[in-house]
């Protein structure tokens, strides 16, 4: 079964009907620049409502290892996602497991982040948009991603309910990240477009997973 995180959660009730629709983990963004931002506490006061189980993932673009330190004193993070440009030895640093997200502008780069970054729990394909570390609602060429790689990946970038089923159909992911293409305005997930997205990934993910 394609397994579902719904990125960008800035509201406690967003936090609690991506849980009751079965996303199976939701992301937070420790980034100033995005206007899905969240502070250590409004962090802290959504993840008191996510379940055992669901798992609770930290976003942050080149944040120096004390604001990563101080994020983990203070919210459960399961996982931590790096979309800047971290280094290997940087992400391993916190002993956490670790997403990578990598901008995918060609195949090269796909075989480059699966070299960089052999220990990362994930390496998570976006779209290359100049000028943004990701959250744009822009896809890539899905054709560049390789049919044989041995890392676990997660597929990201403008997906969205209308595409999500050829895009699990398409690629095979095993699992799918949405921020934009749920959203009623940045930051503000939209209830039924989240359903429909994770409906559509799960149904499509079942065509060939047990
Ligand atoms: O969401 C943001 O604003 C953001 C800003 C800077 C770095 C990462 C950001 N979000 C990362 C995500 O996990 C998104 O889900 C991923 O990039 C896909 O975004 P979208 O194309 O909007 O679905």
């Amino acid at each position: 079964m394609t397994r579902v995180k719904i990125c960008g959660i800035t509201r406690e009730e967003d936090a609690k009907q991506a849980v009751a629709l079965g996303a199976d983990a939701l992301g937070l963004v420790f980034y100033a620049q995005s206007p899905r931002f969240v502070s250590i506490e409004q962090a802290a006061a959504i993840a008191a409502h996510i379940p055992a189980f669901t798992s609770i993932v930290g976003l942050f673009v080149n944040a120096s290892a004390a604001e990563v330190e101080q994020v983990l004193a203070q919210v459960p993070l399961d996982i931590l996602q790096f979309h800047g440009d971290e280094s290997a030895d940087y992400c391993r640093q916190f002993k956490r497991p670790y997403i990578k997200a990598v901008r995918v502008n060609s195949a090269a780069d796909i075989v480059q982040a699966a070299l960089d970054y052999p220990d990362a729990r994930a390496l998570l394909f976006d779209a290359h948009v100049a000028g943004s570390y990701g959250g744009t609602g822009e896809t890539f060429d899905w054709r560049m991603l390789p049919s044989d790689l041995k890392q676990a990946w997660v597929l990201s970038g403008g997906l969205h309910p209308a595409n999500i089923a050829d895009a699990v159909t398409q690629t095979r992911a095993l699992a799918v990240d949405v921020s934009s293409g749920v959203e009623a305005a940045k930051g503000i997930k939209d209830a039924a477009k989240m359903r429909e997205f994770i409906q559509g990934a799960k149904r499509a993910g079942t065509e060939f997973t047990q």
